[in-house]
């Protein structure tokens, strides 16, 4: 077209990216990482070996890669087949860039479907919401609309509602009453005009969803599989409360064992007793309340009993932990019920109803930590004779997945619970414990002195909370641990903070605190990967769980390896564990010198430093406050704004999540 000022204009309408034509190019291309197995120096051999050939070679005779020292017939195919993904990349990427959808999401566009996705894309866009994570509704719908898919199209709503259920999961719940699921569609997917008999229909067509109608009339929408399981869990309790009575099974035992009897209270004997004589026990109470003694106590009577006992936690560091304290072997309950070793069907448990655990005695420790997927998995593998006993501390924070299991079996009153109430003289000498007590009681805190082994820094100035922060991990805390070396301390210090953003995040902390602890040096060998530098000697956290490799959400290693050609890195993990990654890995490792609150729930550390400022205002809560200083071993160290702490101590309000659980018991039970 000729435009009156500028001259002959051009429109584009097809875009493709060509591959570099120059050698210099070329090599450029080669040594840029974005092939697997193919770094400079082997960007320099190909470019020696073929010249302007290399893309040719690659494409149509891989074989030859072979002639070169070096690349074997594992590591050239490796090479051929990463060129032809770049290649079907590329052209996915043209066509998402107006999306707004980078390389990393493409990349994953393209595992998930392959040489499809383009097709896909264009056909079923709203499809991408439900299978590729990290693509959500919001992109899918953009795609939709630009290929004119109408607003208020089944289609789309449909789509928009499992969204919305699956953002709510996100948030905790288990499911959403109808009434606010509708606002939501209204608002959030703007179809301000959809009448609330119509998105029923809407609601009842879609196959994943389950709408359930209680006593009073009220309904509630549930992703199918999370009403199987909420309803499971129910009917368990249900079988197990109201089934024939297993008898009394260790009276005469635990009387006449004095060594046990002269050690507990009479509550912590009250929780023994019950442990023996109900099929199911819920045992609660706060920290320094002995819930440690008194299962140990509980081991020690099954052992003259000669019942078999099994332990358990949700977290591998809360295994870890229960392993410590006890001194019974305890494994993480992904673990217990033997995930992914079902022959030719990788990702399922292999203990469940018919082929359940052996055991007579189960024990559940940070049972605040368990969602209704992992207790409904846990219960189906039980035994039907198994009895179980539930430990938790109520007021930790809960889970992080849907659910808020030991507050909704509390709250029903339908399943025998003993609470622990009185912390011990060992205890109460600890600050840690009683600014624990005082957070949850909404007192101030004591600032603590050299004696103590919990205190508050107060700063009013950020900058020199920073300097202060920085001081306190590189040489102050080292020094108070008689460490050498500010590098080793990182194993006992941890700094946890409310949010991820901000200053004071954990984002920014763990990057000022590599620098501080693990700063780059000639030699030791890193690799940039999502906007983060992981180098060797970095501590590391993993933050899904990865049942191939055998690690979990929340377990912490060390980078004791990076190969940056081959795009690899390995990590030690403390069982002395090495898993390695590839580069499309990465994005489920993070630093861990500093991490979130909800990430160290079931975990201790020796010292804890908790960085408190009003910036972090939504999440100054007690509840949070509360489960991180508990979180501390030998010493807590709060540093930050006053009127922060103030805040959190004075903020009470738990989130509401919505489940059925409890009134299912109180209906059931
Ligand atoms: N009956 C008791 N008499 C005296 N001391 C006790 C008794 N029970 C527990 N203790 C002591 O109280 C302290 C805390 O006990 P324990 O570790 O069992 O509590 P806990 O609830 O598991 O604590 P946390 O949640 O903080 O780990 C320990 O030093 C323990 O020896």
């Amino acid at each position: 077209m000729q435009h009156s000022q500028y001259g002959k204009q051009f429109e584009a309408c097809s875009l493709e990216f060509l591959p570099p034509s120059t050698q210099e190019g070329m090599e450029k291309f080669l040594a840029s990482g974005l092939l697997r197995g193919v770094g400079p120096s082997t960007a320099k051999k190909l470019m020696a070996a073929f010249g302007e050939r290399v893309f040719q070679v690659m494409e149509h005779s891989p074989q030859d890669l072979q002639s070169i020292p070096g690349i074997g017939p594992a590591k050239g195919e490796k090479i051929a087949q990463s060129y032809k993904e770049h290649q079907h990349v590329q052209r996915l990427m043209v066509f998402l860039q107006s999306y707004g959808i980078g390389l990393a999401l493409g990349l994953k566009l393209y595992r998930t479907y392959g040489e499809e996705a383009i097709r896909i894309l264009q056909h079923q866009p709203y499809r991408l919401a439900t299978d590729v994570s990290g693509i959500g509704f919001r992109t899918a719908d953009k795609i939709a609309k630009t290929l004119g898919i109408p607003h208020d199209s089944p289609e789309r709503i449909r789509a928009g509602i499992a969204y919305l259920l699956q953002q709510a999961l996100d948030d905790g719940h288990v499911c959403m009453p109808f009434d606010s699921l509708f606002a939501k569609v209204r608002t959030e997917l703007q179809v301000p005009h959809l009448h609330a008999d119509e998105a029923f229909s809407l609601m009842q067509q879609i196959k994943e969803l389950a709408v359930e109608r209680d006593a009073t009339g009220r309904l509630s929408v549930y992703l199918r599989p999370y009403l199987a399981m909420e309803e499971y869990v129910a009917q368990w309790f249900f079988d197990k409360i109201q089934g024939p009575g297993q008898g009394f099974a260790g009276a005469e035992c635990i009387q006449h064992d004095q060594s046990v009897e002269s050690l507990l209270s009479s509550e912590q004997m009250q929780a023994v007793t019950e442990a023996f004589s109900t099929p199911v026990l819920i045992l609660t109470g706060g920290p320094g309340t002995g819930k440690t003694t008194t299962i140990r106590a509980i081991l020690q009577v099954a052992l003259q009993l000669g019942w078999q006992t099994v332990l358990a936690a949700p977290t591998g560091r809360a295994a870890k932990r229960l392993t410590e304290t006890t001194g019974a072997p305890a494994k993480t309950i992904h673990r217990l019920l033997e995930y992914g070793q079902v022959e030719g069907a990788g990702g399922q448990f292999a203990r469940h109803a018919n082929h359940p655990l052996d055991g007579d005695l189960f024990i559940i420790d940070e049972v605040s930590m368990l969602d209704l997927q992992m207790f409904y998995y846990l219960l189906r593998a039980l035994p039907p004779h198994g009895r179980l006993l539930l430990v938790g501390d109520q007021n930790q924070l809960p889970s992080v997945g849907p659910g808020q299991i030991l507050k909704d079996l509390l709250d029903s009153k339908t399943v025998p619970s003993v609470t622990l109430t009185t912390v011990f003289r060992q205890a109460q000498a600890s600050l840690i414990v009683e600014n624990a007590y005082r957070v949850l009681h909404g007192q101030m805190i004591r600032k603590g002195g050299r004696e103590d082994n919990c205190f508050f820094l107060p700063v009013h100035d950020l900058d020199q909370m920073e300097q202060l922060l920085l001081e306190l991990v590189r040489t102050r805390l080292p020094a108070f641990l008689q460490l050498d070396d500010p590098y080793d301390s990182y194993e006992h210090i941890q700094v946890l903070a409310p949010m991820r953003k901000g200053r004071f995040g954990v984002e920014r902390f763990n990057h000022l605190l590599q620098e501080a602890i693990n700063p780059f040096a000639h030699g030791k060998r890193e690799i940039r990967a999502q906007g983060i530098t992981f180098r060797i000697g970095d501590k590391v956290l993993q933050t899904k769980n990865e049942y191939e490799k055998d690690v979990f959400n929340g377990d912490i290693g060390r980078i004791v390896d990076v190969d940056a050609e081959d795009g690899r890195m390995t990590v030690l993990f403390p069982d002395q564990r090495t898993v390695e990654y590839e580069q499309h890995e990465f994005d489920m490792l993070q630093h861990a010198y500093a991490m979130t609150i909800h990430k160290s729930q079931g975990s201790e550390y020796p010292i804890v430093i908790l960085p408190m400022v009003m910036e972090h205002a939504i999440l100054l809560q007690r509840q949070m406050f509360y489960t991180a200083l508990t979180r501390a071993r030998r010493l807590a160290v709060i540093v930050g704004q006053e009127a922060a702490v103030k805040r959190a101590i004075a903020t009470s309000k738990i989130a509401h999540r919505y489940t059925n659980l409890a009134e299912r018991l109180r209906r059931e039970c």
